[in-house]
């Protein structure tokens, strides 16, 4: 497989902690990302390239459009709706009001305007964590919550199939990505199957996102890398390294989403690491990958 045309660059440099979430605006031309631990939503303006940021009161872990506007987010353990304008975040729902010690961890809006999300324990190091503790959840537009599964160890990336028939998922600590039949209409799940086991340098599977051939993009968490994986083989068709170990999410955006943008974290890095890869906590954009993305569904609600 060719990837000689890739190009990657280091569009900002600001080391966030854990940057996650990374979701194209094409009406703002910018990139909305998160910083977990510095409970940052970041909205990084591709013209200007000027970053803006709102500070939320928990760890934010995700965040999606919203079509009445604004954004919505996860934050803490609650569903939230952001005004980016006056800075105020207003509570749609909580979940998982049981286990004080959880968080939300990755989200999407699916192709109906549904806002999946799902929890974990807080980490005391990268990957140390509780285990089982997570769930899986998504807010409806009228605001209910549905409750998928339990057990979930890091709930991370997530994408539909272009003709919305399936879901596909990552828990990461079973260093798998799985798939599920998925229904539309009601927003169910169903068949759960793995569909790509990772290789060992490979590492953990982190934050996902489809391209315009139906094909799978994963973020390797200390893997340094995207990979491309065909669902209906199981086979990996194509890997990029970026010059950092935690690549943590990835999205297609930029003109007609022919760029990839790629998020990364420095938290978990010893000095050595951060020294020698000093753009760790960047923010990246990958072209020439000769592969479009769809664009982001908006929430609905
Ligand atoms: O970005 C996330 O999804 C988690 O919140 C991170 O903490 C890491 O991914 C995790 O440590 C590696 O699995
Ligand atoms: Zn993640």
């Amino acid at each position: 497989m060719t990837m000689s045309s890739a190009k990657i660059e280091c569009v900002l440099r600001e080391n966030w902690r854990c940057g996650e979430s990374p979701v194209w605006e094409e009406a703002s031309n910018s990139l909305l990302f998160v910083d977990i631990p510095a409970k940052k939503v970041c909205r990084w303006d591709s013209l200007s390239k000027q970053v803006q940021q709102v500070t939320v009161d928990a760890p934010v872990s995700s965040v999606a459009l919203r079509q009445s506007g604004g954004y919505v987010a996860t934050v803490g353990t609650k569903f939230c709706a952001l005004n980016w304008e006056d800075q105020s975040a207003v509570v749609l729902a909580t979940v998982d009001k049981d286990k004080k010690n959880n968080r939300f961890n990755d989200g999407k809006v699916d192709p109906a305007g549904r806002y999946f999300a799902g929890t974990m324990a807080e980490e005391t190091a990268p990957a140390v964590l509780e285990r089982h503790q997570g769930s899986l959840y998504s807010l409806f537009p009228d605001h209910h919550v549905e409750k998928y599964f339990d057990q979930v160890d890091i709930s991370n990336g997530l994408d539909w199939s272009l003709d919305h028939k399936i879901f596909y998922y990552i828990d990461s600590l079973s260093y798998s990505v799985d798939a599920f039949d998925y229904d539309l209409q009601t927003g169910k799940i169903s068949n759960r199957r793995s569909v790509y086991k990772l290789e060992k340098e490979e590492q953990i599977p982190d934050g996902m996102c489809i391209d315009v051939e139906g094909k799978l993009w994963v973020a390797c968490y200390n893997g340094g890398r995207v990979i491309r994986l065909d669902p209906e083989t199981g086979k990996r068709l194509q890997t990029v390294k970026l010059p950092v170990v935690k690549t943590t999410s990835c999205c297609f955006g930029g003109k007609d989403y022919s760029e990839m943008y790629v998020t990364s974290a420095r938290d978990g890095m010893d000095p050595e690491g951060l020294l020698q890869q000093p753009e760790a906590g960047g923010i990246f954009k990958i072209t020439g990958l000769g592969v479009k993305g769809i664009p982001p569904y908006p929430y609905a609600g």
